[in-house]
């Protein structure tokens, strides 16, 4: 090839984003929005994904701008195997418009009212329990046996009666479907797997729940709720349902982040006893560790966002992971600093594992809430628990998504 005519690695580095991402998005797992967009000082940016346009953005501004009203669609934004394995066909993440809203306040009213705190001490008491057991035991798995503990809380808090040998099988599932769904291979074929199991085995109890007069759990609400006059399918009805115990479960993830964190920074540790220090270190950890990577809609109408526009039905992905580590949002972002939340308002689009804006109106997550009780609860516990870690891997591979510790961690409890 002629020297002229050859790209140089500066012209091949501004092409990258046009260059189909579909490819790169797998390898780089959680720094593939934030490479992009470190190129463009963290404008817009414009990249091609499966031969179609879309569009990377992030930062506070860029959040906003992706909840405001009218703006963005999610029907036909999320891939069918997300669906088939993370939140399930039909699922609330999916609705637009009037059927959002109805939907929504079935959420609201199960998971923004009073209740919260008791679900959290629920959960705390059982991690108690279950840690006396572990005492003078082998290595247990934190992670494993947190979302046992999860799990299993939440199913008789939601009023899913209880089977003491499907404990350890509903947990396994609920972790399967989100550690599998964006996975290739073994991982998410067990993903999917333990969707199909465990829609079919709530779809039976809605059924069952249908021929009884309601009761005051949130089972029995999703059973008996109407949208239009109509009952949801048993099967929407499983879905939803599973869209409570399968991501109270995945809190899980930050427990062992938590675990983590105590181990390279064991200085927080006796500070967990105070609660304003215990609540920072946990948005500290929701800020830090990587788990939500980004979201995705498609634009409802043309738009224009810092110099870039974005045609309707374009997807467009908000670079959650990307703006945790923005040092223009969070000064020194890759320093694991509780102090920052001491004193801090949390602005609506800064903070954003779980989405932003207004969870009653939006597609923010209605269970942050009790996401941040029960880490509470959990942190506070797990700071006052005699253990050690043994020796291990405690390595987290940016490139797994979602990422774990890869050891669990594995802790001994004297
Ligand atoms: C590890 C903890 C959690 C994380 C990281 C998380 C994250 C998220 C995210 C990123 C969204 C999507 C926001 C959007 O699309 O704009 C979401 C939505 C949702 N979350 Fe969570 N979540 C967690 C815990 C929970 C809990 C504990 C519950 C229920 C008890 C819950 C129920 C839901 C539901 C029903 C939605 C759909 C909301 C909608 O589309 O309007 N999540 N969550």
């Amino acid at each position: 090839m002629w020297a002229g005519f050859a790209p140089s690695p500066e012209g091949i580095r501004k092409a990258m984003p046009l260059l189909d991402q579909a490819l790169t998005a797998p390898i780089k797992g959680y720094a593939w929005l934030p490479d992009l967009r470190r190129r463009t000082h963290g404008r817009p940016v414009p990249i091609r994904l499966l031969g179609l346009p879309a569009v990377a953005l992030g930062g506070p501004a860029a959040a906003q701008f992706f909840y405001e009203k009218g703006n963005f669609e999610r029907h036909g934004a999320i891939p069918g195997p997300v669906l088939d394995t993370l939140f399930g066909r039909g699922a609330v993440h999916t609705l637009d418009g009037q059927a959002h809203e109805a939907r929504k306040a079935l959420f609201v009213a199960l998971l923004m009212q009073d209740g919260v705190d008791i679900l959290a001490k629920m959960v705390g008491e059982a991690f108690d329990e279950a840690a006396d057991g572990w005492r003078g035991g082998p290595p247990v798995s934190l992670f494993d046996a947190t979302a046992e503990v999860i799990a299993t809380t939440v199913a008789r808090w939601v009023g899913v009666p209880e089977n003491e040998s499907d404990r350890i099988a509903q947990a396994r599932d609920m972790i399967a479907m989100v550690d599998g769904s964006v996975a290739l291979g073994p991982r998410h074929a067990r993903a999917r797997l333990a969707r199909r199991r465990q829609e079919r085995r709530l779809a039976e109890l809605i059924e069952a729940v249908r021929r009884e007069e309601p009761l005051p759990s949130a089972l029995s609400a999703i059973a008996h709720h109407t949208a239009d006059g109509c009952l949801l399918d048993a099967r929407t009805a499983a879905v939803e349902l599973l869209n409570i115990i399968r991501p109270a479960t995945a809190v899980t993830w930050f427990v062992a982040f938590a675990a983590h964190a105590l181990e390279r920074w064991p200085g927080n540790r006796a500070r967990l006893t105070d609660d304003d220090f215990a609540l920072a270190f946990v948005h500290e950890l929701r800020r830090f560790y990587p788990f939500v990577p980004f979201l995705a809609a498609r634009a409802a109408r043309d738009l224009h966002i810092q110099r870039v526009d974005i045609r309707r039905g374009a997807l467009t992905l908000l670079d959650v992971y990307g703006q945790h580590h923005d040092a223009r949002v969070w000064p020194e972002p890759y320093e694991f600093r509780p102090e920052r939340f001491l004193r801090r308002q949390i602005g609506e689009f800064e903070l954003i594992p779980q989405g932003g804006g207004d969870p009653r109106t939006g597609h923010r997550c209605p269970g942050e809430n009790i996401t941040v009780a029960l880490l509470g609860e959990l942190v506070q516990r797990l700071g006052r628990l005699e253990y050690y870690l043994p020796a291990q891997d405690l390595s987290i591979d940016l490139g797994r998504v979602p990422a774990r510790v890869r050891s669990g961690p594995l802790i001994v409890v004297g």
